[in-house]
């Protein structure tokens, strides 16, 4: 069997159109667009590549973009300064403070600062709470992109077999929560679990979010699985110092056995930045006092 390619960027695409139409009610009905603020500390060239595709994305959907870029040398108290204008800033809804932060930068303490009305990242202990407990809230781009994905491939998930493969509080946990929500049976692994391979081969659902350049292979998928790849992992390519993205999956190997499997490049990450506008603009609803837009 060859799997079906789980096109993210054609879904993410979709989803992009949607909340434009979403946020031109908003703007139609309350004179402003809604806005997300994008704060980048240092000069981590890949990272500014993300707060780029983002600042560009905003506009194609008909938001405002706030972009701060601070030098690495900035401290704490300056940081938690900026978090708290924008808490106070009526144009921003959203607030993303992008990670990893420099080792002198207590990432918690930033991430406690944000109002939680604005945590479009959804990594406020408020919006965790939220989620683990049933409660609207702001849930994590990146697995909301991945339950996306999944609802549209198998639509109910209720009673299938998901193991999550990693247990990060960005990816790993908020995952598994919303699979609990969904009625599927969840494994949360890590790099602790004994008989990994044994563990993924009983999983109906795969979720890879390790940071391991093609670490679960083929032989590991149960058949007919449905197999959604996290990582993005830069590899050196064939090609003398070139390089290339790769996942946590082996693709190649895994697409023989799955029945649908997401690729990297193309995957799980647009998915993130389209949910990151709809985040934006779910909130901004929210914060007006207006019901959430239907259909995101
Ligand atoms: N507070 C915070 N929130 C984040 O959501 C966050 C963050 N910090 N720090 C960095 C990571 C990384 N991240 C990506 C999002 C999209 C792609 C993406 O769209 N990737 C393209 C490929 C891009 C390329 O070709 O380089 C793809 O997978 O097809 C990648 C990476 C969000 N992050």
């Amino acid at each position: 069997m060859t799997a079906a390619r789980i096109d993210g960027k054609a879904v993410a695409a979709a989803l992009r159109g949607d909340v434009a139409d979403a946020a031109a009610v908003f703007t139609d009905r309350t004179g402003r667009a809604p806005g997300l603020a994008t704060v980048l500390v240092g000069e981590d060239p890949a990272s500014a590549v993300y707060v780029r595709s983002k600042g560009k994305a905003t506009g194609e959907a008909g938001m405002a973009s706030f972009s701060h870029t601070l030098p690495d040398t900035i401290s704490e108290a300056e940081l938690l300064a900026l978090v708290d204008q924008l808490n106070a800033d009526d144009r921003v809804d959203g607030i993303l403070v992008q990670l990893p932060l420099p080792a002198h930068i207590d990432a918690n303490r930033v991430i406690a600062a944000i109002d939680p009305a604005k945590d479009v990242d959804g990594f406020h202990p408020v919006n965790a709470g939220r989620l683990a407990t049933g409660l609207d809230g702001l849930v994590p781009c990146t697995p909301l992109g991945c339950l996306h994905l999944l609802k549209q491939q198998l639509g109910s998930l209720a009673g299938k077999d998901a193991v999550v493969i990693g247990r990060s509080n960005i990816v790993g946990k908020p995952m598994a929560m919303l699979l609990i929500g969904e009625s599927a049976t969840v494994t949360v692994a890590h790099s602790r679990t004994r008989d990994l391979p044994d563990v993924v081969r009983r999983a109906d659902i795969v979720v890879a979010a390790v940071g391991r350049p093609e670490m679960i292979r083929g032989s590991w998928i149960k058949p007919g699985a449905t197999v959604i790849d996290v990582g993005i992992n830069r590899v050196p390519a064939a090609e003398e110092g070139k390089t290339r993205l790769v996942g946590d999956v082996a693709y190649d190997e895994a697409a023989e056995v799955a029945s649908a499997i997401t690729p990297v490049p193309g995957g799980v990450g647009p998915m993130t930045i389209a949910m990151l506008l709809r985040n934006t603009v779910v909130a901004a609803h929210r914060r007006a006092g207006l019901p959430d837009p239907e259909g995101l």
